[in-house]
């Protein structure tokens, strides 16, 4: 994996006004391209604007998230296939061979001689000699690259699954550290399964909400939770009838049990100190007509974002979102209860972003964890006495969750962890819990509660 572009902090991707149209091929390679430099699929598919059509853009979105969903797997393959060592050759042919492997392995519809020959002639541009090498390597993951995976499959070793499922194999080796052998399986296996779009409602959502939604070609199904909806599928949820009305927010289930637990406490005051684009925070606002709230996020387009949701969902006499560092903010009123969701490896919502588990390292890994230490100890020092705090992640790493928790526990005598207001399922952490990726509509995520 040494060849590996440097998938640095996300950036947005530029949108290059004055450009060709792009055919499929052309256009994953594109995305790859944006990928490496930072930036994430969904945003730079958008980027692309009208300079792709329909099918082209399907079959470029299909190739990009094929290809980052299980980078480590092509990796391997190009590895095996690309001798003597995929450095002695030109980024060009890096590229296209990842891309193939993906591609031919995956891509169902696409037929295989089509997708070889669009790489070639996309290569040929950038390296005449080059393109010869992609054929020929394309060739033989075409016939052995089946043979390769079924070894794989037969290969016991928590390494394997890693691989076959697209989880970085040290984020493997910690979940079995953490866990044991059975858990870490079971949550490698959960990343590689696929996720669905689930919708919170609101409470002024009409009845015949879902029935809408259905007439719009979605397909609807009840969820465990009330206030619940699950699409079959994922979509767009700006384009979903209802949605400038305020009548839903796109919301993972266990995101909304995150929100519930925070809303329920004793008092009026609720400070949000990661507010981010203020997803939880118009949920326990709905939940709450009763109280008022302080949202905090450092990044100010989140922050503008999170305004507009108050907006869309009526909410925003009751909230008042800030931008600055929740290790320095002044709150406008001692909270009664604080909510930290914060920011994570984010290693529960892979399936969703899978840009981000290339990115993290066990360097950013403890980087976090000192963040997340310096959070929760604020809000333990802010939250006024009898308060409760509500601290979660998406995150299935023990050391962003109960070990977090367990160091500011020791800073803080004067608070204890209190058992949660309701059985949420999942693993038991200490009082907290564990929600698990289990079904399409479910994202990993790790809750406690304290009072002062
Ligand atoms: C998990 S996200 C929050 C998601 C949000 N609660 C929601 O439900 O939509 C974590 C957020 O923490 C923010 N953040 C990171 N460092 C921060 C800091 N020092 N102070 C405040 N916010 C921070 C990030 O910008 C990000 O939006």
């Amino acid at each position: 994996m040494s060849s590996r572009p440097k998938l640095s902090k996300i950036k947005r991707p530029i949108a290059k006004s004055t450009s060709a149209p792009m055919r499929g091929v052309e256009a994953a390679m594109y995305l790859w391209r944006q990928v490496s430099k930072g930036g994430i699929v969904s945003e730079s598919l958008r980027a692309l604007g009208d300079r792709v059509s329909p099918p082209d853009r399907t079959l470029a979105a299909s190739l990009a998230y094929a290809l980052v969903r299980r980078l480590s797997l092509w990796e391997h393959l190009r590895e095996k296939f690309l001798l003597p060592r995929p450095e002695k050759f030109s980024k060009s042919v890096q590229a296209a061979v990842l891309m193939g492997a993906a591609g031919l392995t995956e891509l169902e519809k696409f037929a295989p001689a089509a997708l070889i020959s669009s790489l070639i002639e996309w290569t040929k541009e950038r390296d005449r000699h080059g393109a010869r090498v992609v054929n020929a390597v394309l060739r033989r993951v075409l016939e052995e690259g089946p043979a390769e995976l079924q070894r794989l499959r037969n290969d016991d070793r928590l390494e394997s699954l890693c691989l076959l499922s697209g989880v970085p194999s040290w984020v493997g080796e910690r979940w079995r550290r953490d866990c044991g052998p059975a858990v870490a399986r079971r949550f490698v296996e959960q990343n590689a399964g696929g996720c669905s779009l689930s919708l919170r409602l609101s409470p002024d959502a009409p009845r015949d909400l879902p029935q809408r939604l259905e007439e719009a070609g979605q397909i609807v199904a009840e969820s465990s939770l009330p206030e619940g909806l699950r699409l079959a599928d994922t979509a767009l949820p700006s384009a979903l009838p209802g949605y400038g009305e305020g009548w839903f927010t796109p919301q993972s289930e266990s995101s909304i049990l995150v929100g519930t637990e925070a809303a329920d406490f004793e008092g009026t005051r609720l400070l949000d100190m990661c507010a981010g684009r203020g997803v939880k925070t118009g949920q326990i606002a709905q939940l709450r007509p009763d109280i008022t709230v302080e949202g905090w996020d450092l990044s100010k387009g989140r922050v503008a974002a999170g305004v507009r949701e108050m907006e869309r969902l009526k909410l925003s006499d009751r909230v008042v979102m800030r931008v600055g560092s929740a290790l320095e903010l002044e709150p406008l009123a001692a909270p009664d209860a604080i909510l930290v969701d914060a920011p994570c490896s984010g290693s529960g919502t892979w399936r969703r972003h899978p840009e981000g588990k290339w990115r993290l390292s066990p360097e950013n890994l403890e980087e976090l964890t000192e963040l997340q230490y310096h959070l929760l100890c604020r809000a333990f020092s802010l939250v006024k006495k009898g308060g409760k705090v509500v601290y979660s992640t998406c995150s299935l790493l023990a050391a962003e969750n109960e070990e977090v928790v367990k160091k500011a526990l020791r800073a803080f005598p004067d608070i204890s962890e209190r058992l949660l207001s309701a059985d949420f399922g999942g693993i038991a952490c200490g009082k907290g819990r564990m929600l698990t990726p289990e079904n399409p509509w479910t994202d990993g995520f790790y809750l406690a509660a304290f009072s002062k």
